[in-house]
């Protein structure tokens, strides 16, 4: 390493000391933490984002966000080059760099991560760029300016600045500039609201709403998907759709408190500011960065319980559509060449998924896959297959198409609008055209999962209802258990079996064996400092019941009286 580039880091580096007991760790989405310990961290991941930029000549995205924890929380995460997240193959670099000591062990670990990845150091190539945005939460600011330092620190690479944005924002813009397509905001509004307007354009019939069903009422959560949702409102400006967004943060509700789709979907309650007034209307939520979508009704004015429409209903229903459309595209008509492309469609989900969406999904004739938690894999999953849809039942999803796919889309669709018999077929090859541009491929995104759930719902004529009963989910519970060691819990299958420590497994499996339907797991949190348990049976005190009871196991084999 150049001496300039070393005092350069030295320098910086000793301005931002690892906190005492301080051991950050790269879990499901990031680094996260109380928002006070973070500043050593996100300079860090600076320098690591400025690296990866370096490494792959690319434009990388850097996003300060804890999504649905709580405000005083902060977190810290990278996009790769195809909008996607960090390759795990960097991981344990992310957790090295963030846990060095000293500055002096920072530079050396940087050194010799540069030499094994042969990163050009300081060479007289073009700059390349770190996007750096953050979600609304106040620690944001001072944690720009530990990222800006960090990325500054690696000569060769810029930070640019991208403001408040949600998660799968800036994912977006990474991958659409580096595909060197138009990657600013307002490109993403535009294109959300263009492939929206085409999809909407394409319904049977027109766009017209069943009588009182044209309602949607957003909770944004306090954050920042809220804000941006009541712009892409006024870009929509559409007739028979009236979004009314709540908690969008200007109201002066607290960042994930009672609000968002993480509380709605876990507590199965009303977010705040909804109530007896929303009797019979299509809510919706998303979480504190807008990367999670669910939608809810709420059944009585006498109860605050809701009825939930989860990430694995809205994989349901983007499914069902998708089908659809294929098989239509897929009918040979007189004078044209019908399907010459076998296109393969996968469904990817977690153990979270409840067991009657899995259901749900064979019987529909769909291969479906299981990967452990996180987005991370159930994108990588996806991305197998030509049309590749994945969803966490807490709504993080989104539909990944192949690029020799959408060629043949886009051929078909030409060949399709030169020939008078396949208008049918030609309006299918739009329809997949326009969901592609409007879902965000990069990373699941709340904002263009609205869009997408509403299109389809008034393309297929139904209300939320008809949608919730696409299948009866099972009564399910999750719980977290305070452990002394998290990490003492390993796991297989896609995290549906423990094999550490041992016995636990087998109690679990007694456990099970005592309900009807009843299924278990349970999975150290990559996010919390916790053991979450997941419990599904067929009535909802059973599910409570084989919750409780092997939380208590886990309690007795690992708990803070264990030890
Ligand atoms: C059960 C659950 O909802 N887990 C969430 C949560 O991860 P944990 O590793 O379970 O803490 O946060 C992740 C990031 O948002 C999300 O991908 C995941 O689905
Ligand atoms: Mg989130």
């Amino acid at each position: 390493m150049e001496e300039e580039q070393r005092s350069l880091l030295l320098s910086s580096a000793s301005q931002f000391p690892l906190p005492d007991g301080f051991k950050p760790s790269y879990g499901t989405a990031g680094f996260r933490a109380e928002a006070s310990v973070l500043r050593s961290t996100v300079y860090r991941v600076g320098i690591l984002a400025a690296l990866r930029a370096l490494k792959t000549q690319s434009v990388i995205g850097l996003m300060i966000t804890a999504s649905h924890n709580q405000v005083s929380d902060n977190g810290v995460k990278v996009a790769d080059p195809s909008g996607g997240m960090l390759t795990q193959d960097w991981e344990p670099f992310a957790d090295a760099l963030a846990n060095a000591p000293t500055p002096d062990h920072l530079v050396r670990l940087i050194t010799e991560f540069v030499e094994a990845e042969k990163i050009e150091l300081g060479g007289e190539k073009k700059k390349v760029e770190v996007l750096v945005g953050r979600d609304t939460r106040p620690s944001g600011l001072s944690l720009l300016e530990a990222a800006k330092l960090g990325i500054g620190s690696i000569i060769g690479a810029v930070a640019i600045d991208v403001g408040i944005l949600t998660t799968p924002q800036l994912h977006w813009m990474v991958r659409a500039s580096n595909r060197s397509t138009q990657a600013s905001e307002f490109d993403y509004l535009e294109q959300l609201s263009r492939s929206f307007r085409c999809l909407m354009d394409l319904i049977p019939g027109g766009a017209e709403s069943n009588e009182g069903d044209d309602k949607l009422a957003v909770d944004g959560a306090n954050g920042v998907g809220g804000e941006k949702l009541l712009v892409l409102k006024e870009m929509l400006n559409l007739k028979g759709l009236e979004i009314e967004v709540r908690n969008s943060g200007r109201e002066g509700g607290v960042l994930n408190e009672g609000v968002g789709a993480d509380f709605v979907q876990k507590e199965k309650v009303v977010p705040s500011g909804f109530g007896s007034q929303d009797v019979g209307i299509r809510c919706a939520s998303l979480d504190g960065d807008a990367d999670r979508l669910v939608y809810f009704t709420v059944p009585s004015k006498n109860s605050s319980k809701i009825e939930l429409v989860d990430g694995d209903k809205i994989l349901s229903l983007f499914a069902v559509f998708i089908k659809e459309q294929l098989s239509i595209l897929n009918k040979v008509a007189d004078g044209n060449t019908g399907n010459d492309y076998q296109c393969r469609i996968g469904v990817v989900q977690t153990a979270y998924a409840n067991g009657a969406s899995t259901d749900y999904l064979k019987q529909l004739g769909l291969e479906v896959v299981l990967t452990p938690t996180g987005v991370k894999y159930l994108h990588e999953k996806a991305s197998i297959y030509d049309i590749g849809i994945y969803f966490e039942a807490n709504g993080h999803g989104t539909i990944l198409f192949s690029e020799p796919f959408l060629l043949w889309l886009e051929a078909k669709n030409d060949e399709l609008s030169s020939v008078a018999q396949g208008p049918e077929q030609r309006k299918a090859a739009l329809r997949l055209l326009a969901v592609s541009k409007l879902i965000n491929q990069a990373v699941g995104d709340a904002l263009s999962g609205i869009l997408l759930v509403e299109a389809i719902l008034r393309h297929m004529g139904w209300s939320i209802h008809k949608w919730s009963e696409l299948y009866h989910d099972l009564p399910s519970k999750q719980l977290k258990v305070k452990v002394v060691d998290r990490t003492a819990v390993v796991t297989a299958n896609a995290e549906t079996e423990v094999v550490k420590p041992p016995g636990i497994q087998e109690a679990i499996k007694a456990e099970i064996a005592k309900y009807s339907k009843g299924r278990c797991f349970i999975r150290p949190s990559g996010t919390e400092d916790v053991i979450r348990v997941y419990a599904e049976a067929s009535t909802r005190d059973e599910a409570d019941s084989l919750a409780s009871s092997v939380a208590k196991l886990v309690d007795k084999f690992l708990g803070l009286g264990s030890s």
